[in-house]
C-alpha cells in the first residue's frame, strides 16, 4: 500500500475520534507524509535552501585547455615548486654521464700517475651532487602526488555532489556502473595526468632532448649513426604497442563485465541465500573469469614477445654502438671515457623516449576521462534541486491538487502514463487510490514528490502549482515507505527460473505457469520480447507491482507463497502506519478491502485519468463501475 498523509488543522480535532483504516502493512508499497503544521498564512517568496543548482558551474562554456588550468590552479604553488625540483634533479642526471666519463678517462688513461687523491675528490664531489639530485627527485614525486591527489578529491566531491543533483529521469536513464567508474577511475586519471604524468612528460622531454644534444656534443659520428637506427625500431614498437592496448582493453572490459556480476550478487545476497543458490553463482562467476584469463594469457604471450623483442634490439643498438664505438677508439676519434658516457646518455635517452610515449598514451587517457567528466559535471539538472518558494508554514493546510496532468516517464516517452488526470484530495481527508496494476498510482507519488514534472497540467499544494516551490522543502513534508522485491538483470523468463533448483532444466512452460498463476502472464505479453525481456538495471523499467509478481512467480516455482510478516509483525506495524497517519491528509495507494473502506474518498484509476471518485458504498453500488470489478478481483486480498 502507498499513502499520501497531509496535516490540516481541523485534522487535530480528529485525533481521538475517527477510526483510520488499517493498512495492511504486509503490502506496504508507500507511505507518503506532509507532516502536520500548525496554521498562519501566506508565500514566503525567494527563500532558497542552500546553493542553487542550476546556476552553471564556474568552468562551464570554457575551453577544455581553461577548465584543465581551473582545476590545476588552487595547486599551482606546489606544481611550480615540483617544477624547480625536477629541474634540478634533471640537469644533476643528466650531467652525471659526462662526469663519470672524465673519471674514466683520468682512471683509464692515466694509469702510471698517482690520480688517487684527484679520484677521490672527483667522486665525494659526485657523490654530494647526486645526493642532492635524488632529494631534489623524491621532493618532486611527493609534492606531484600529493598535489594530483587533491585535485582528484576536488573532483570527486564536485562530482558526485552534481550527480547526486541530476533528476531522477536522468538515474533512469544512467547506469550506476558508469558513474561508479566516472568517480573511481576518471578522475584518477584524470587527476594523475595533471600531475605526476605531467610532470614525468616534462622530464622525459627534458632529458631527451638534453641527452640528444650530448650524444652529439660527445661524439657526432656515433650519434647520427645511432639516431638513423633508433626510429625504425620505435615505429615498430608503437605499432606493436596499439595491438597490445586493445588487448588489453578487451581484458579490462571482460574484468568490468565479471566485476558488475560480483557486484549484483553481493549486493543481492540475501536472495541468493534465500534461494541457496551460492554455488551456481560461483560457478557463473567462474566462468566469467575464466574469460578473463583466457584473455589475459592471448595479451600476456603478446607482451611476452613485445618486452623480448624490445631487449632484444635494446641490446643490439647497444652493442652496435660498441662495434662503432670501438672501431672509433682504435682510430683515436674517441677516449674510452667518450664512449662510455655516450652510451649512458643513449641508455637515458632509450629511456626518456619510453617515458615519453608512455606520457602520451596516459595524457590521451586522461583527456578522455576529463571530457566524460566535464559533461557529467556541467549537467544541467533539469528539474531545480534546491530553489524556489517556500510556504509559511503556519498557513499550510496540505490540501492536493492535479488538474489535467498528461505524463510520460522520460525514459519511455511513447509511453502515456497520465491523460488529463485530475484528482483532487482535500487538506485532512483519507483518500484511497485504486486501480489495475501499471496504471500509475506510484506515479502519482513520484509526481507529488517532484521526481518528475508532468508534461502539461498541474499538481498543486494548497493551491500553489509544486514547480514553484522548493522541492527539498516539498520532499521534507513527505515521506515514503516503499517495498520493493529485486530482480537480476536478466530475463523475465530467467528471474522466475532463478527460483527452481535447476534452473537450467525449467521447462518454457514451466514458467509460464508460475507467472499465469502469479497473474503476470498479460503483462509480461505486452512487451515485445514478452518473457526474454530483459529487467533490471539494464531492462526495461517495471512498476512495482509487475516486479511483486515476478518475484511471486520465482518463489511459486520454490515453495508455495509465504506471507513476508506474522500477524504480531504486522500488528506492530499497523500501529505505528496508525499513528503516522493521524491528524494529517491520506494518499492511501491500497489492494485491501479492510483499507479502503475506512477512506473517506476512493478514487479509481484507469487508463491514465481518474474514472470513478467517491465513497466506498456508492462506488460499489454501481453495476457495472470499474471500482466494483476491481473489488469482485481482490477480494481474496481482504481476509
Ligand atoms: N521509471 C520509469 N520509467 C519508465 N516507465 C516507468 C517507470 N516507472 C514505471 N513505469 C511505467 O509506468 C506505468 C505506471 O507505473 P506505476 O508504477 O505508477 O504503476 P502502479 O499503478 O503503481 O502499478 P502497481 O500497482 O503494479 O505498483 C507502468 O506501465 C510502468 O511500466
Amino acid at each position: 500500500e502507498r499513502s499520501c498523509l497531509l496535516p490540516t488543522p481541523q485534522a487535530r480535532g480528529r485525533r481521538s475520534g475517527k477510526k483510520l483504516p488499517r493498512a495492511s502493512s504486509a503490502q506496504a508499497l508507500a507511505v507518503a507524509v506532509l507532516a502536520r503544521l500548525a496554521g498562519g498564512s501566506g508565500w514566503r517568496a525567494g527563500r532558497h535552501f542552500g546553493d542553487n543548482s542550476r546556476q552553471r558551474p564556474a568552468a562551464a562554456g570554457r575551453s577544455e585547455a581553461w577548465k584543465l588550468l581551473s582545476l590545476v590552479r588552487p595547486e599551482r604553488g606546489r606544481l611550480a615548486a615540483a617544477v624547480g625540483f625536477l629541474a634540478v634533479s634533471s640537469v644533476i642526471t643528466m650531467s652525471a654521464p659526462f662526469f663519470l666519463g672524465k673519471i674514466i678517462d683520468v682512471v683509464y688513461t692515466n694509469p702510471s700517475v698517482d690520480y688517487g687523491e684527484s679520484l677521490t675528490r672527483l667522486c665525494a664531489g659526485l657523490t654530494c651532487v647526486f645526493l642532492c639530485g635524488a632529494a631534489a627527485n623524491a621532493i618532486r614525486v611527493y609534492l606531484m602526488q600529493s598535489s594530483g591527489q587533491r585535485i582528484v578529491n576536488r573532483l570527486r566531491t564536485s562530482l558526485f555532489s552534481s550527480i547526486l543533483k541530476q533528476e531522477i529521469a536522468f538515474f533512469d536513464k544512467t547506469r550506476t556502473g558508469e558513474l561508479i567508474n566516472r568517480l573511481s577511475s576518471d578522475t584518477a586519471l584524470l587527476g594523475r595526468s595533471l600531475t605526476e604524468n605531467l610532470s614525468d612528460g616534462l622530464r622525459a622531454g627534458a632529458q631527451a632532448s638534453v641527452g640528444i644534444g650530448m650524444m652529439f656534443f660527445v661524439s657526432p659520428n656515433l650519434a647520427t649513426f645511432v639516431l638513423s637506427v633508433v626510429p625504425p625500431i620505435s615505429i615498430l614498437a608503437v605499432i606493436y604497442g596499439r595491438y597490445l592496448r586493445k588487448l588489453s582493453k578487451s581484458t579490462q572490459d571482460s574484468l568490468a563485465q565479471a566485476t558488475q556480476l560480483a557486484e549484483e550478487r553481493i549486493g543481492n545476497i540475501r536472495t541468493i541465500r534465500a534461494f541457496g543458490k551460492e554455488m551456481t553463482e560461483v560457478e557463473k562467476y567462474g566462468s566469467q573469469v575464466e574469460h578473463v584469463l583466457q584473455l589475459a594469457r592471448k595479451e600476456a604471450f603478446a607482451r611476452a614477445g613485445f618486452f623480448g623483442a624490445a631487449g632484444l634490439s635494446g641490446n643490439l643498438v647497444v652493442l652496435s654502438v660498441l662495434y662503432k664505438g670501438g672501431l672509433m677508439m682504435g682510430s683515436t676519434h674517441m677516449t674510452v671515457g667518450e664512449l662510455s658516457s655516450f652510451l649512458m646518455y643513449a641508455f637515458w635517452v632509450g629511456l626518456s623516449i619510453g617515458g615519453l610515449s608512455s606520457f602520451y598514451s596516459e595524457l590521451m587517457k586522461g583527456l578522455g576521462a576529463g571530457g566524460r567528466l566535464w559533461e557529467l559535471l556541467e549537467r544541467q539538472p533539469q528539474l531545480p534541486f534546491n530553489e524556489g518558494v517556500v510556504l509559511d508554514e503556519k498557513s499550510f493546510q496540505g490540501a492536493l491538487e492535479f488538474r489535467n496532468v498528461h505524463f510520460a516517464y522520460p525514459a519511455r516517452p511513447e509511453v502515456l502514463v497520465f491523460q488529463d488526470f485530475s484528482l483532487s484530495i482535500p487538506s485532512g481527508s483519507i483518500t484511497a487510490l485504486v486501480g489495475p496494476s501499471g496504471s500509475g498510482k506510484s506515479t502519482v507519488v513520484s509526481l507529488l514528490l517532484r521526481l518528475y514534472d508532468p508534461a502539461s497540467g498541474t499538481v498543486s499544494l494548497d493551491g500553489h502549482d509544486i514547480r514553484q516551490l522548493n522541492p527539498v522543502w516539498l520532499r521534507s513534508k513527505i515521506g515514503v515507505v516503499s517495498q520493493e522485491p529485486v530482480l537480476f538483470s536478466c530475463s523475465i523468463a530467467e528471474n522466475i527460473a532463478y527460483g527452481a533448483d535447476s534452473p537450467s532444466s525449467v521447462t518454457a512452460q514451466q514458467v509460464q505457469r508460475a507467472a499465469a498463476v502469479a497473474n503476470a502472464t498479460s503483462f509480461i505479453q505486452s512487451f515485445p520480447q514478452g518473457f526474454d525481456t530483459v529487467v533490471g538495471e539494464k531492462g526495461v523499467l517495471l512498476s512495482g507491482g509487475q516486479k511483486q509478481r515476478i518475484a511471486i512467480a520465482r518463489a511459486l516455482l520454490k515453495v508455495s507463497l509465504s506471507h513476508a510478516l506474522d500477524a504480531e509483525n504486522e500488528h506492530l506495524v499497523q500501529e505505528a502506519l496508525d499513528r503516522l497517519m493521524e491528524g494529517r491528509t491520506v494518499l492511501v495507494i491500497a489492494h485491501r478491502l479492510s483499507t479502503i473502506k475506512n477512506a473517506s474518498l476512493v478514487a479509481v484509476l484507469d487508463q491514465g485519468k481518474i474514472s470513478e471518485h467517491g465513497k466506498h458504498e456508492e462506488l460499489l453500488s454501481k453495476p457495472d463501475g470499474i471500482y466494483r470489478k476491481l473489488m469482485n478481483k481482490q477480494s481474496f486480498l481482504s481476509s
